[in-house]
């Protein structure tokens, strides 16, 4: 028997499983299973909430996309984790320190509503994305079935990859996502976003997400966007970027971490046999 909450972060949605009462092993095939929206629980991603490794951080996290692979970072999961442990009673702080497979973030529950998060630095360096270039610009070219697309390309633990267009409600998230996900120069696959800006403290975005397909919102697609518009002076250093699924609010400077914040919702708790 398996326990589980059901929560979203503007849609984004998961299957949080505690892990520090329970001792559940999933492997990738029954996570897909799992993620099922015709015949299992149905999520973007599935959160597994740990003992911590490290006597510095309060829990550690896995993440695990809807086709059973693990990844580095989720930041919706992030403000759905810190409402998970209030509300399951594993910590009774307002500020979490929690280690992913890549790194340690902090999250602060700032209300009833809102979580705050420092997703920490972004990572420009091409072989720390990873992605194949011979040095870091802010711009790269990347060509795919004879088109030409002009991106910018981080991680925020996970790969990033954010193109710029003129409507998003037209852009061609599902083909170009697709064809673009998978892309040889990106050795472990990308998220790929779709920004548009609406004025310098306003943009809009919609994100393929690796491992998944198109989701409502994506934190780290949000942090990634910013940055990268922030970086060529298209966005203020604190902005909102709204997303299919609402709105998140990021600041980043040069040589800072990543502020997000938004909202984190509990929708039902529940139980199933695997
Ligand atoms: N699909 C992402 C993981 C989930 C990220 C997203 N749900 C977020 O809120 O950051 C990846 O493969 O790197």
């Amino acid at each position: 028997m398996i326990h589980f909450s059901k929560m979203h972060g503007l849609g984004n949605d998961f299957m949080v499983i505690d892990n520090v009462t329970q001792n559940i092993f999933l492997n990738s095939e029954q996570i897909a299973a799992l993620a099922d929206r015709n015949r299992g629980v149905g999520f973007d991603q599935l959160l597994m909430v740990e003992p911590p490794y490290d006597p510095d951080v309060d829990f550690h996290y896995r993440i695990f996309n809807a086709d059973g692979s693990e990844v580095q970072q989720c930041g919706n999961g992030a403000r759905c984790f810190g409402r998970f442990v209030r509300h399951k009673g594993l910590s009774n702080k307002n500020q979490i320190r929690v280690s992913t497979k890549k790194g340690v973030i902090d999250i602060q529950l700032k209300s009833e509503e809102l979580v705050e998060v420092d997703m920490g630095m972004p990572e420009f360096e091409p072989q720390q994305i990873p992605f194949k270039a011979n040095k870091s610009e802010v711009t790269y070219i990347l060509r795919a079935a004879e088109q030409t697309f002009l991106c910018g390309v981080l991680s925020m633990g996970n790969p990033h990859c954010v193109i710029l267009v003129d409507d998003i409600a037209t852009a061609p998230v599902a083909e170009v996502g697709a064809l673009l996900t998978r892309h040889e120069r990106f050795a472990e696959g990308a998220n790929i976003g779709f920004l548009q800006i609406i004025s310098r403290d306003h943009a809009k975005l919609r994100v393929f997400e690796r491992g998944v397909g198109e989701t409502q919102a994506c934190g780290t697609g949000a942090c990634a966007a910013a940055v990268w518009a922030m970086r060529q002076d298209k966005l203020a250093n604190s902005a909102r970027i709204e997303l299919p699924g609402g709105s998140l609010d990021i600041t980043w400077q040069a040589g800072h971490p990543v502020m997000m914040t938004g909202t984190a919702t509990h929708v039902f708790d529940g139980q199933i046999v695997i």
